[in-house]
């Protein structure tokens, strides 16, 4: 494993005007907290300030609603083929500006760039999609039990949405809800995470010269009020939905405060991903997955393998091909090249990789490789890890550790491991490597997950719905599923139909 300098390593935007500092974006106007307040925002591999940022509070709030609520009339009456040519003209903007996009998000997320460029791509890709969708959106007719009535459905907007995105990834966890919300012809107020503002407000950005009409798309940031913005958009009954991603507990307390008003809701919330390879897998192609998916952002997506468990006959050779791999990262900077692995975001996240390291270990777990914090390349790198005879009763078993470190557990039956893999409270992906066609069948089938991945690592796309069952929330985004989030069903029943034919 090669540690690489992360000294200051500002970028340098082809299109300065993206970076947008002091100022969100209400009502197609670039503005700063009413209070003047801002917050800072830190490169989490250098500790170096990036800049500061608007602190919106509950009146900032009040008015980014306002503003969507008086957009919502006249975006709900384009068509869906007007809405998909905004969206399309959006999607090309953050394609021209894709570099730009991913040099923010390597800026704020710490992120290797290559893979930032991968997140600009798949974040634009939602506006593709969806605006793919708006013009497709298409109700029943029914065939009614009572005699001369006729059924149809339509589906129509929700109304003003309210978003809350987190920071692992900046741009495409709000693409992922904007695409479809705009497909539907709903309105927003997004709430931008604190750690990683700068991406948003230069989507919000590509949005104004997409021609995004004014009101339509409003971006508040704030990292002290936090709270206070979530219980505005969570308890406002203008806003008649709430689509989160994040933490499970955050979500627990945003669908409690929701409960006021009963808003629609999506809840993307935290995983804690089984990946299991039995005996009859090809192994250069699971410990490939394996690495793919488990250290992914260094380990902090919701869909990052977290129990990596490995049937006994290839246990000793899965774990000597795996760590491997492992060795062979780049850790640093993301803008250094050949990074292959960046920080974590803040010490709160090294402080809970260490506690897992250090809970593992003491309950008999060994360490393959890694296992240290990385002082010299800055206060948030921690040693991409490798553990083997991880056990049930270790805290990496139960919680997302959101960070770089592979537990390997052995077992023995498919029938012991599908048992271990569903002790979870959550269930967001699982994802297993078998040849066996029966046995794929029966685990898939098994498995009490959301998303299951036979053979691969890697889930997201935006054609495929992400989302989780059990603690994992509810929902699904991308798809064809994913717009109807941001609708309602409307039927309409036509009375006194089916009279014989006037001669
Ligand atoms: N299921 C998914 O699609 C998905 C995707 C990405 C991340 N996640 C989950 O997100 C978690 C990591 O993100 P995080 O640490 O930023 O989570 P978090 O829940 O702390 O924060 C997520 C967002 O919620 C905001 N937030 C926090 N407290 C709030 C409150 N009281 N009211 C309103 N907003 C509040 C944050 O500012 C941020 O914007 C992990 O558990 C991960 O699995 C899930
Ligand atoms: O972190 C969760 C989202 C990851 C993804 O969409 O692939």
């Amino acid at each position: 494993m090669v540690a690489r300098s992360a000294s200051t390593m500002a970028p340098k935007l082809k299109n300065p005007s993206l970076l947008k500092h002091d100022v969100c974006y209400i009502d197609g106007e670039w503005k700063g907290a009413r209070s003047g307040k801002t917050f800072k925002v830190n490169d989490p591999c250098s500790g170096d300030l990036i800049g500061t940022c608007a602190e919106c509070d509950v009146e900032d709030t009040k008015i980014a609603i306002r503003a969507a609520a008086d957009a919502f009339p006249g975006f709900r009456s384009k068509t869906g083929r007007e809405r998909a040519r905004i969206l399309r003209k959006w999607y090309e903007l953050m394609v021209e500006n894709s570099e730009d996009i991913a040099k923010l998000i390597t800026w704020e997320n710490g992120k290797p760039f290559a893979d930032a460029k991968g997140e600009a791509a798949y974040a634009a890709s939602f506006f593709e999609w969806f605006g793919e969708e708006a013009p497709r959106s298409y109700g029943d007719t029914i065939p009614a039990t009572i005699p001369g009535n006729r059924v149809w459905t339509i589906k129509e907007p929700v109304g003003v949405c309210g978003l809350i995105t987190p920071w692992n990834f900046p741009a495409a966890m709000i693409t992922r809800k904007v695409g479809p919300a705009l497909a539907a012809g709903c309105t927003v107020v997004c709430k931008a995470p604190g750690e990683t503002p700068y991406t948003a407000l230069a989507i919000a950005e590509l949005a104004h010269r997409a021609g995004v009409p004014k009101g339509v798309v409003n971006i508040v940031t704030t990292l002290e009020n936090t709270a206070k913005v979530g219980e505005v958009l969570t308890t406002d009954p203008t806003v008649k939905k709430l689509s989160f991603t994040g933490s499970t507990a955050v979500g627990k307390l945003l669908t409690k405060q929701s409960s006021s008003t009963l808003k629609k809701l999506s809840m993307e919330l935290g995983g804690n991903a089984p990946f299991i390879v039995f005996d009859d897998a090809d192994i250069d192609a699971a410990v490939a997955g394996a690495i793919a998916s488990k250290f992914r952002s260094s380990g902090q997506t919701c869909v990052c393998a977290n129990r990596i468990y490995v049937q006994e006959g290839i246990y000793d050779e899965f774990a000597r091909r795996f760590t491997e791999k492992v060795a062979a990262f780049h850790v640093g900077h993301g803008f250094k090249d050949g990074t292959t692995h960046g920080p974590l975001i803040h010490g709160r996240a090294v402080a809970k990789v260490e506690a897992h390291v250090k809970d593992a270990q003491s309950k008999g777990g060994k360490l393959l490789i890694g296992g240290q914090k990385m002082p010299e390349l800055g206060s948030n790198f921690f040693q991409p890890t490798v553990i083997r005879d991880a056990t049930p009763d270790m805290a990496i078993a139960t919680e997302e550790t959101f960070g770089p470190v592979a537990a390997l557990f052995p077992f023995k039956t498919e029938k012991d491991v599908v048992d271990m893999a569903n002790r979870a409270e959550v269930g967001l992906a699982g994802y297993f490597f078998s040849r066996d066609l029966q046995r794929v069948h029966r685990v898939a089938e098994a498995l009490e997950v959301g998303m299951v991945g036979v053979n691969t690592g890697i889930l997201s796309d935006p054609a495929s719905p992400f989302g989780g069952v059990k603690e994992s929330g509810f929902g699904r985004e991308g798809s064809k599923y994913g717009i109807a989030e941001y609708q309602i069903t409307k039927m309409i029943t036509f009375g006194g139909m089916g009279q014989p034919l006037q001669s």
